[in-house]
């Protein structure tokens, strides 16, 4: 048995203190342990094959390997909802079951789900809040194979700590390359007249169309595909503008761009080709209004997203010689319908959402979003993520340790508390000699150990300031600024719970607060500091702190105790103000004492309170 006196600890002179550090963090955070991958902060919720649902499900699609039935497997389960490029199928085989179903239809989905960790789709699947709400907790990821998420209800994925993640470059050639053949097949009546030959007709003065040369490109959305298709444009000889409230001018003037307002866009194009997502800023972005405001004659080119343009006004300005044509691979509903007016019409031409639909792209896709999806089963912070920060793997390999250490705070610091009032306010301070510190990971854990300990949510990186926030816990962040350098990215953390009663009274500081406080040593999480009082001890398994009136005799009297009932110690440490006046004693216990155990350490005279911590 280990015996250890440390005198309490102080804020030595070095330290100053620095306000609200950092300003926000508006994201999520994700980590659990995982059979993949033990002992460290990882991604997986729950244990694959955790849930108890029946599927109902169709045939599965060509090239899909499901386990065995009734055999037990510990590799997660993939659901591959659409088709996916055989590349990405080989390489999630490697790590998972997958299994192929296309074409379910939304009540399959949901009777399937519940059965998979993670799931894939393209763009046709509706992953709505229904999908997380079926999944019954065991959803860990939805990889979309392509760019778009506008068909994945995000709120309801981050609810349900459900990783999203995206593959967002692997198309961008393909989708410039349709938005130029769409523009240029438009031009010059390309997909009229092939149907016109096929008919048997000969109308060569009938399709006469119109040069790009010269021509005013205005591109809406000057992202990864808007800058392509400039870039192609301008190789075309067109003059291209672009207007995207969000993009980099130097990007814009690296490929001699010129990023203009959206009316100066609209209103002077020849051609306006469309590359922003749909969100609800930009539902029905080109509308009535918008179209009113277009140069006579303007042609538009859609390979966004259906929904960023008002069809019925599109179609109505066609009609009314505002238009002179439009060239559309998406829609407000997809497939359309036979009868759309819009797909019908002689001066629009159409292509069922094939942007992306090149060999390579779909290659090019399939490896992005199963590498992306394996990473995130793995429990690796994925870098295409949509709705959880980006951690950079060099930041995460260093907070590593002080990850646990930071869960581990926040799971004793609520164990603290006695029943009554709640846990509202908690503040975290980080004392660190770094100036630029990303403590979005460390905030995350605190408040997974605390909501974790105390109700039955699954908290992880996604979803950690989405559960605070509904359940009215506010965690505020301080800096306390370390003078000189240091290789370790932190000194300590301190978590202070406010406002709250206590189970054990020698956790509360002289501001009235539940205070605990640890540090990293050789890689182990530490608690360095309970209340006033100075321990150390190792973060691991289970404490008993007691608060002892200091005199000789007492680690000895504990220990036997404990002995005599069968538990072992790990240690022990004592902190104290001052010799032969309170002292609070950490032991940590690789059992969990008996109820009498902990009545008996109890009774022993100079013992006052007591209190069992599960980490
Ligand atoms: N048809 C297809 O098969 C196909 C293929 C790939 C992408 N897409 C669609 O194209 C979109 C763009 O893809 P990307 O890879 O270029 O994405 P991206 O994120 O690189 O670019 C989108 C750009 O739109 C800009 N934007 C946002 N709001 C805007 C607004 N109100 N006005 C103007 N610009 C705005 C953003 O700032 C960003 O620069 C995707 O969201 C997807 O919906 C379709
Ligand atoms: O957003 C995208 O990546 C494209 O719209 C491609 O969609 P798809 O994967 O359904 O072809």
């Amino acid at each position: 048995m280990a015996s250890l006196k440390t005198p309490a600890l102080s804020l030595s002179p070095k330290y100053h203190r620095r306000s609200s550090f950092p300003a926000t963090f508006s994201n999520n955070l994700r980590y659990s342990r995982s059979q993949m991958q033990s002992n460290t902060f990882l991604i997986i919720a729950a244990a694959p094959g955790s849930s108890s649902k029946k599927p109902n499900v169709r045939s599965p699609a060509p090239g899909s390997s499901s386990s065995s039935p009734g055999s037990i497997s510990k590799k997660p389960t993939v659901l591959v909802a659409e088709k996916l490029g055989e590349a990405g199928l080989a390489l999630l085989r490697q790590h998972a079951n997958v299994e192929c179903f296309y074409n379910l239809s939304p009540e399959e989905l949901r009777a399937k789900i519940a059965q998979c960790d993670a799931l894939i789709v393209r763009s046709a699947t509706k992953v709505n809040r229904a999908v997380f709400e079926s999944s019954g907790g065991r959803l860990k990821v939805v990889g979309r194979a392509g760019v778009g998420i506008d068909n994945v209800d995000l709120a309801a994925a981050t609810e349900h700590g459900c990783l999203v993640v995206n593959a967002p470059t692997a198309n961008t050639i393909a989708a410039a390359e349709h938005g130029i053949a769409l523009l240029a097949s438009m031009a010059r009546n390309v997909a009229q007249a092939d149907a016109s030959v096929k008919s048997g007709k000969w109308q060569r003065s009938k399709y006469v169309g119109v040069s790009l040369v010269g021509k005013r490109l205005a591109v809406l959305g000057f992202g990864k595909v808007g800058s392509e298709v400039a870039r192609r444009a301008k190789g075309l000889g067109m003059h291209v503008i672009a207007h995207d409230p969000y993009a980099p001018a130097d990007r814009a003037r690296v490929i001699g761009v010129e990023l203009v307002g959206l009316k100066e866009a609209i209103t002077t194009a020849d051609f306006i080709s469309l590359h922003m997502p749909l969100t609800p800023a930009t539902s029905k972005m080109l509308n009535a209004e918008a179209f009113a405001k277009m140069k006579k004659g303007v042609r538009i080119i859609n390979v966004a997203r259906g929904g960023v343009i008002d069809e019925d006004a599109l179609w109505r300005a066609l009609n009314g010689g505002i238009v002179a044509q439009a060239a559309l691979d998406v829609f407000t509903e997809e497939p359309p319908t036979k009868d759309n007016k819009l797909v019908q019409h002689d001066k629009v031409i159409v292509t069922p959402h094939l942007g992306a639909s090149t060999m390579e792209a779909q290659e090019g896709v399939a490896i992005e979003i199963a590498e992306a999806v394996v990473g995130a089963l793995k429990g690796e912070l994925a870098a295409t993520s949509v709705n959880a920060p980006m951690v950079p793997a060099g930041v995460l390999n260093e907070l590593k340790p002080y990850v646990q250490l930071a869960e581990k705070l926040g799971r004793l610091a609520v164990q603290l508390v006695a029943g009554g009032r709640g846990v509202k306010t908690v503040k975290v301070s980080y004392t660190s000699s770094r100036a630029e510190l990303d403590t979005r990971l460390l905030r995350a854990m605190i408040t997974k150990g605390i909501i974790e300990s105390i109700c039955n949510i699954f908290v992880n990186l996604v979803n950690a300031d989405y559960t605070a926030k509904q359940r009215g816990l506010r965690i505020t962040e301080e800096r306390v600024s370390l003078d000189g350098s240091s290789e370790y990215p932190l000194e300590s953390i301190r978590v202070q719970i406010a406002n709250v009663d206590t189970k054990f009274a020698s956790s509360k500081s002289s501001t009235d607060d539940i205070v605990v406080e640890g540090r990293v040593k050789g890689k182990i999480p530490r608690l360095t500091k309970v209340g006033s009082f100075g321990v150390d001890v190792s973060l691991e398994g289970s404490i008993i702190l007691c608060t002892q009136v200091d005199q000789p005799g007492m680690i000895g009297k504990v220990g036997r105790i404990l002995g005599e009932e069968n538990v072992n110690v790990s240690f022990m440490s004592v902190g104290r103000i001052a010799p032969r006046t309170h002292a609070v004693m950490a032991i940590g216990v690789d059992e969990q004492p008996r109820k009498e155990t902990l009545k008996r350490i109890g009774e022993v005279p100079a013992i006052e309170e007591l209190v069992y911590i599960k980490l």
